[in-house]
């Protein structure tokens, strides 16, 4: 089959490949995500590929990979970077889109930054998926470091359609070694699917600080379904209110818990080129350079 255009574009500083797939059959494979990861100018945390729509009444089905070639369920960020780029070519503001985990509407705001539904957080041990039960996911026991002077531990699990454990600190989450206890904890027993794993520092009922190993692609700078998670577990935990401005290495995204239970996540998306590429192989060309 001929090349897909795509756009490389970042949330945050959340590296997305956005792959134009409609009107194809044909996928992205893992063999092509690995290759397009591990050369510099097209590495990336996920990529958001736009299939042609399966479901009536919405736009396009969305398949998310991360750069270890791995499905993911749901990528905040790519999402509203996959709204943007709509929105740009068709003039519309408001889609809907179907992920591997359900439907999800986004919006591209007049002042230009992008929300997107994020759907409804679920907490059962099931759903996330943990091993074992936990009747209170608030806290679950999961401790990394000596076993009587933990490094990080009861952390919040939560799913936003994907795993997440969100571990509280109280002093500078820079001061954790996330590189190294990251993919230890991603990998760890508890969580058969793998997990995305944050360390989250609260510093006022409307904000937190956040850092993200995420699972499948490694330490980001930016997380918008982490950012969810927090923002969901800082409030049923009484660390926060509702309604969160979360830090994340790259930049703020404000996170909206609303009464109906949907999570409303705020940021923006930016353009850094367009190219054409393989979505079997990986191999790609630049075809040009625009800024957003
Ligand atoms: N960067 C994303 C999350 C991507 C998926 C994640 N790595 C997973 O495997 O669940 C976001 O912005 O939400």
């Amino acid at each position: 089959m001929s090349g897909a255009p795509f756009l490389k574009m970042n949330g945050l500083g959340n590296e997305i490949i956005v792959a134009d797939m409609r009107g194809r059959t044909d996928k992205v494979t893992a063999g092509a995500a690995i290759a397009l990861d591990t050369d510099p100018a097209t590495h990336f945390d996920q990529i958001m590929a736009i299939h042609d729509a399966k479901t009536s009444g919405t736009a396009n089905y969305i398949e998310i990979l991360n750069s270890d070639g791995s499905l993911a369920e749901a990528c905040g960020n790519g999402m509203r970077c996959v709204t943007q780029m709509l929105a740009a070519e068709t003039g519309k503001r408001n889609f809907v889109f179907e992920t591997v985990a359900g439907i999800l509407t986004a919006e591209e705001r007049p002042d230009g930054l992008l929300t997107v539904d994020m759907g409804k957080p679920r907490f059962s041990w099931q759903d996330i998926p943990l091993a074992e039960p936990f009747a209170d996911t608030r806290a679950i026991e999961l401790q990394i470091g000596p076993i009587d002077a933990p490094v990080l531990h009861s952390p919040s699990v939560a799913s936003m359609g994907n795993p997440h454990a969100i571990f509280w600190v109280e002093d500078d989450v820079w001061g954790y070694d996330l590189e190294r206890f990251g993919p230890m904890l991603e990998n760890h027993p508890i969580f058969p699917e793998r997990a995305n794993i944050s360390i989250a520092r609260v510093t006022s009922r409307e904000t937190i600080v956040l850092r993200t190993w995420e699972r499948g692609a490694g330490l980001t700078l930016a997380c918008g379904t982490a950012a969810c998670a927090a923002a969901v577990s800082g409030a049923r935990t009484g660390r926060t209110g509702r309604q969160v401005t979360v830090t994340l290495p790259g930049g703020d995204l404000a996170v909206d818990w609303r009464n109906d239970d949907h999570v409303m996540m705020t940021g923006p998306a930016e353009l850094e080129f367009s190219g054409t590429f393989d979505p079997a192989t990986g191999a790609w060309s630049r075809t040009g350079l625009e800024v957003a």
